[in-house]
């Protein structure tokens, strides 16, 4: 029976290296991911002058309450969204001048309604090139705190990084959210706030933060559970079994509901206290679900759709137009090359039955996105002679992902 060993959440280690960041006092992130990503976060912090200490399972970070603690300072924030967008909302608190810069991907990705509450809070933040992109330039002097409203409805990181600005304003913020995707995301922040000593009210659609700052902690870190949705699926396509430590009842991650999806299609699962085990019972039946709150487990889906017995159909998940592509365009000609049928609108895929004789093999285009790429290794399983343009681009939330899928394909 394999158990696979996840790594940390990415989700999890960002939000951790920003509170640790802010707080009082020396944080202690256990187990934290290792990935382009999350270094890419803490260089980020070096840079803005923060002291972060690294070794393989844990990072130590020196908290400063007051902001970076350099007044100028230039930061790259390679193709993550979560340092792209929760970084330059930390510097507003502090006070100095700095300028945020992305890779062409995440040049291209928005956060124009982040970008406009933060300056109706007061910030004084310019966009170089193009309105509502990177890079962009904060000249920070603090911020007050007030009333501010957020349309969340195309990120829900827009909606995150002003939940942690809040503590460190002067007054607290209270946000009023007129629409909100991927809502257990946001539920993890108000959860890992908690942990570093600060409630968030919820009043409907308002929620309120108080000010206070944050206080320093031990932090463990959870395996990554939208990295587990490629070994859990890969069970369920070929009837083998898999377990993942660390990710049971009481996790965080709104994407272990993936599972749930595979048990609807005809998987056998048990989420325990500490772990969840998928076992594939050989039957795989279509479904229609609605990934609103696990988008980042659309490509899953769709890569493993063609080995249902009916259609596999998948709504309301029109922001993974803005990830790292064009994730419903990637999928569908993704699958058009393996010789499956495929439709898509505004906000929506779905998957035929593979073809007759199964899916063929075929190069899959990876966009440079890591979920392209891990998900087709998934149909890789059943399908002889995939091969990706960008195997690589896994390294952005698992840099290992090939040797340990491989591992686990010999084992299955
Ligand atoms: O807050 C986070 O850590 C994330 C939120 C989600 O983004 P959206 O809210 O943009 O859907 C998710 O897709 C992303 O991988 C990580
Ligand atoms: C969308 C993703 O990443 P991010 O938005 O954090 O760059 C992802 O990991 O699938």
């Amino acid at each position: 029976m394999p158990v696979v060993d996840i790594p940390g959440s990415k989700s999890i280690t960002a939000r951790a290296l920003f509170l640790a960041a802010a707080a009082d006092g020396v944080t202690t992130l256990v187990r934290p991911l290792r990935s382009d990503d999350t270094e890419g976060f803490a260089e980020g912090l070096a840079r803005l002058g923060y002291r972060v200490g690294r070794t393989p399972d844990t990072w130590q970070v020196d908290g400063r309450p007051q902001g970076p603690a350099v007044a100028e300072a230039d930061v790259y924030c390679r193709d993550g969204a979560t340092t792209a967008r929760f970084l330059p909302t930390l510097a507003a608190a502090g006070h100095g001048t700095y300028r945020f810069d992305a890779s062409p991907q995440m040049r291209r990705r928005p956060l124009l309604p982040l970008t406009r509450a933060l300056r109706d809070l007061g910030v004084d933040l310019r966009h170089e090139e193009q309105e509502g992109h990177h890079p962009l330039t904060v000249a920070a002097a603090g911020v007050e705190g007030g009333e501010v409203t957020l349309d969340a409805g195309q990120s829900s990181q827009y909606l995150t990084a002003l939940l942690l600005l809040g503590p460190l304003t002067r007054t607290g913020l209270r946000i009023t959210v007129t629409d909100l995707v991927s809502v257990p995301y946001v539920e993890i922040t108000i959860a890992m706030m908690r942990a570093f000593g600060v409630e968030v009210r919820c009043e409907g659609d308002v929620f309120v933060v108080p000010p206070g700052g944050y206080g320093a902690t031990t932090y463990a870190v959870e395996p990554d559970a939208s990295t587990a949705s490629y070994f859990f699926a890969a069970a369920a396509v070929t009837g083998g079994e898999v377990t993942v430590p660390g990710l049971g009842e009481g996790a965080l991650q709104g994407d272990l509901g993936f599972v749930d999806v595979l048990r609807r299609m005809g998987a056998e699962v048990s989420v325990g206290a500490e772990s969840t085990t998928v076992r594939g019972s050989g039957e795989l039946r279509g479904v229609t679900v609605n990934m609103r709150d696990i988008s980042d487990t659309m490509p899953t889906l769709a890569a493993v759709a063609p080995f249902a017995s009916g259609p596999v159909r998948i709504e309301d998940v029109a922001n993974t137009r803005v990830k790292e592509c064009d994730r419903l365009e990637a999928c569908a000609e993704n699958l058009r090359r393996l010789g499956v049928e495929v439709a898509t609108g505004p906000d929506w895929i779905e998957i035929q039955p593979g073809p007759a004789g199964g899916p063929v093999g075929a190069e899959i285009k990876s966009y440079g996105d890591h979920r392209i790429v891990m998900s087709f290794a998934v149909t890789g399983l059943r399908v002889p002679g995939i091969s990706f343009d960008d195997p690589g681009c896994v390294r952005k939330t698992f840099p290992g992902f090939h040797e340990e899928f491989g591992a686990l394909r010999a084992r299955l």
